[in-house]
C-alpha cells in the first residue's frame, strides 16, 4: 500500500485521459488539444459534445447527423414529466428535481438490458440522457411559475432550445450564443469532483444513469458546481446592502468570509473560462443593468489588488462570472448549477466511457486510526 496519505486526493493521479487538460499555472485549458477560447467562438455545445465523445470535431454530415439524433431524443415521458410537476409543486430544488429526472429517465431506456461493457450502447444512452436533460429541467421551471411545459423545438439547438422551453420564446442571437458558450465552457474539467464521482460509479460497470444521477450529487455542493449560485446570492446581498459594494467587500474579508468563486484546486491563476465570461457578463451589462458586472468587478479588484490574493493562488473560477451572465439572460438562480450539470453531463459520459475502455475498479484506502482489540460487552452490560 502507498503510505502517502494525500487528503482531498490533491494531486493524485489516478487515470490517463485525452479529453482535458488543465495548465494551472499558465490559465490554460483545452480539450483533445483544442484551446477553450477557440471553442468558444468557433464551435457550438453539439461540436464540442462530439469531440469529446467522438474523439474529433464533426464535420458537416456528421454533425447534422449527430444533431438530428440529439433532436430525436428530446422527449421525456408522461411520468417524467408528473414527477416534475410533483416536485415543482412540493418546491424541490432544481438540482434535486434533476437528479430525480436523470434517474427515472432509465425507466424508459430501450437498452437497459445492454452488457455493461458495450460501450456503444453506453454512449447511445448517455446521448439520450444529455438530450432529456435541458426537456425535463425546463419542464420543473414551468410547473414552478405555474405554467405548462413547453415541447422541444424542431430547429433549434440545445441551447436555444433550453432557453425557448424556459420561457416559452425563441432567444434572441445574443441569449442563444452566450448560453451556448456558456455550456461549452463548462462541458468537461478534468477529474473534478462530479467526473470523478461519475467515474468510480462507473469503474463498477454500472450503468450510465446511475454515473450521471451521482454526478449530479457531487456537483451541487457549494465547494463544487453549487457555488455558481452562491456568487449571485452574494451580488444580491450586496445591492441590498446599505454598505457601498467596496465597503461590502472589505467587510466580508474582515468577517473571515471565504467569496464563492474564487479558488481552485488545480488553478493558482484566473480560470480561464471565468476570463470568456466576464467579457460575455461586461457586454451584456453595457446593453442593460450594469450593477452585476460592477459588483464582481469589484470584488476581484478588491481581492486582487489590496488582499494580493491571486499572489496566494487564489483567483476567480468559472463561476464567477457565470452567474451574472444567466441573471442578464433572466435564469432563476437556482437554475445556475442544474445548468452546470446540463452542459457537465456530456463530460461525465466521455470520462466514464473513457475509463471503461479499460477499466479498472477504482478502490483506494484510508489509514485507520480507529481503536484496536475492543472488547464486545454484551448489549445489557453496556
Ligand atoms: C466549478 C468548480 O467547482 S470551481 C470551485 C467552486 N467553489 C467555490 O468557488 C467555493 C469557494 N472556493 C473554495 O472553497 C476552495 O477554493 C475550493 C473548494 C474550490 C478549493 O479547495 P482546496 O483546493 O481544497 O483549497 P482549500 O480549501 O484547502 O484552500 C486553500 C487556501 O486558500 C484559501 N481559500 C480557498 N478559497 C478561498 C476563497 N474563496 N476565499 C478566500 N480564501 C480561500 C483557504 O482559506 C486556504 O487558506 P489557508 O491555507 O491559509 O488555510
Ligand atoms: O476542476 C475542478 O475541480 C472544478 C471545476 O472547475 C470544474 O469542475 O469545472
Amino acid at each position: 500500500m502507498v503510505d502517502d496519505l494525500r487528503k482531498g486526493l490533491e494531486g493524485v493521479l489516478v487515470a490517463e485521459s485525452e479529453l482535458s487538460s488543465i495548465d494551472g499555472d499558465e490559465g490554460r485549458l483545452i480539450y483533445r488539444g483544442y484551446a477553450i477560447e477557440d471553442l468558444a467562438r468557433g464551435a457550438n455545445y453539439e461540436e464540442v459534445l462530439y469531440l469529446l465523445w467522438h474523439g474529433h470535431l464533426p464535420d458537416e454530415d456528421e454533425l447534422e447527423a449527430f444533431t438530428a439524433s440529439l433532436d430525436d431524443e428530446q422527449a421525456v415521458s408522461e411520468d417524467v414529466l408528473a414527477t416534475m410537476e410533483r416536485l415543482a409543486d412540493a418546491e424541490e430544488r432544481p438540482m434535486a428535481a434533476l437528479r430525480t429526472a436523470v434517474s427515472m429517465f432509465s425507466a424508459t431506456e430501450p437498452e437497459t438490458d445492454a452488457d455493461p461493457a458495450d460501450l456503444e450502447a453506453t454512449l447511445r444512452m448517455g446521448r439520450r440522457i444529455t438530450a432529456k436533460i435541458p426537456t425535463a429541467l425546463a419542464a420543473f421551471e414551468r410547473y414552478r411559475i405555474g405554467e405548462e411545459p413547453v415541447d422541444p423545438h424542431p430547429d433549434l439547438g440545445l441551447a436555444a432550445n433550453f432557453l425557448y422551453m424556459l420561457t416559452g420564446e425563441e432567444p434572441d442571437d445574443v441569449a442563444a450564443e452566450t448560453f451556448d458558450q456558456a455550456l461549452i465552457l463548462h462541458a468537461d474539467h478534468g477529474l473534478n469532483a462530479s467526473t470523478f464521482t461519475s467515474m468510480v460509479i462507473g469503474s463498477t460497470m454500472a450503468d450510465i444513469y446511475s454515473a450521471v444521477t451521482g454526478g449530479i450529487g457531487a456537483l451541487s455542493g457549494p465547494l463544487h458546481g453549487g457555488a455558481n449560485q452562491d456568487v449571485m446570492e452574494v451580488l444580491f446581498e450586496i445591492d441590498e446592502s446599505d454598505l457601498d459594494h467596496r465597503e461590502w467587500i472589505e467587510q466580508a474579508i474582515e468577517e473571515g468570509r471565504r467569496i464563492p468563486g474564487f479558488g481552485h484546486r488545480v488553478y493558482n491563476v484566473k480560470d480561464p473560462r471565468a476570463r470568456i465570461l466576464q467579457e460575455r457578463s461586461e457586454e451584456l451589462a453595457e446593453n442593460g443593468d450594469d450593477r452585476w458586472y460592477t459588483y464582481t468587478t469589484t470584488i476581484e479588484q478588491y481581492l486582487t489588488e489590496e488582499k494580493g490574493l491571486p499572489e496566494k493562488g487564489i483567483a476567480p473560477n468559472v463561476d464567477f462570472y457565470s452567474g451574472s451572465v444567466y441573471y442578464q439572460l433572466g435564469i432563476p438562480i437556482d437554475m445556475y448549477t442544474p445548468i452546470f450539470a446540463m452542459s457537465r453531463a456530456g463530460g461525465w459520459i466521455a470520462h466514464v466511457l473513457e475509463y471503461q475502455d479499460d477499466n479498472r475498479l477504482i478502490r483506494p484506502r484510508a489509514r485507520y486510526t480507529g481503536p484496536q482489540d475492543q472488547e464486545l460487552v454484551p448489549l445489557e452490560e453496556r
